[in-house]
């Protein structure tokens, strides 16, 4: 597993020097097909990403977009990954791409995850992806210690699984690890000394209790203080 590391001088310069590489990869993707799907992570750390990148000209009425993962909350929860996203992604510019919903309104993710797949798999596979990492080396929501990590790992994992895990207080919904690892291009966003540490240990261990690992051949990790 090899992996490039980028280290930017400040969090402003990753976030704008990443939300420029992510969107000459989608033109580059949109210049020899019909459609490029973007796929982004949740949490704390990209929305400075998106905000430069729904600036950006580029042909966004060909572009879906989609989370990595969802945690099973409504749009109205703080929580929520997708209210992250339309807030900060699906505005400006990038308000014209096409967005793949990861929640729908249901007691629990096993109710919608059919509809869900459903609708994800014809954009496959993902042509840019955005992954953040945990410092439990968590991605997307593939969690050390998840029920059904074993699931989100194997070489025929489902597109969406259902995950719940003793670290993520909410049931979550997840693309399973191969839609992940293969995108065409793949980036990871980290901040801080604990998630440097903590990717740097995780060097050599199985996946199962290093989920990050399972992504990041070919990948590029962003990292800032
Ligand atoms: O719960 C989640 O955590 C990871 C990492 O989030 P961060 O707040 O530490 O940046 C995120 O990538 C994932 O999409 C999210 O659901």
């Amino acid at each position: 597993m090899t992996y490039e590391f980028r280290s930017y001088p400040d969090r402003e310069m990753l976030a704008i020097d990443l939300a420029d590489q992510l969107a000459s990869e989608l033109r580059a993707a949109l210049s020899h097909q019909d459609r490029a799907a973007l796929a982004v992570p949740g949490g704390s750390s990209p929305g400075p990403v998106f905000d430069a990148l729904c600036a950006v000209s580029l042909d966004w009425d060909r572009v879906d977009v989609l989370l990595t993962d969802e945690r099973w909350v409504p749009e109205t929860s703080e929580r929520s990954n997708t209210r992250l996203l339309r807030q900060r992604l699906l505005v400006n510019r990038a308000a014209a791409a096409r967005y793949l919903p990861l929640y729908a309104e249901a007691p629990a993710p096993e109710g919608a995850l059919d509809a869900l797949a459903e609708a994800i798999a014809p954009a496959l596979p993902l042509s840019v992806l955005l992954l953040g990492m945990g410092a439990d080396l968590h991605t997307a929501s593939i969690f050390p210690g998840a029920d059904r990590l074993d699931e989100a790992l194997a070489a025929d994992a489902p597109i969406l699984l259902p995950m719940r895990a003793p670290g993520a207080p909410e049931p979550r919904i997840t693309l399973g690890a191969p839609v992940l690892d293969g995108a065409m291009k793949k980036h990871v966003l980290i901040f801080g000394a604990e998630k440097r540490a903590a990717l740097e240990a995780a060097k050599g261990r199985p996946a199962h209790e290093a989920p990050i690992n399972a992504v990041l051949t070919d990948a590029v990790v962003h990292w800032a203080e």
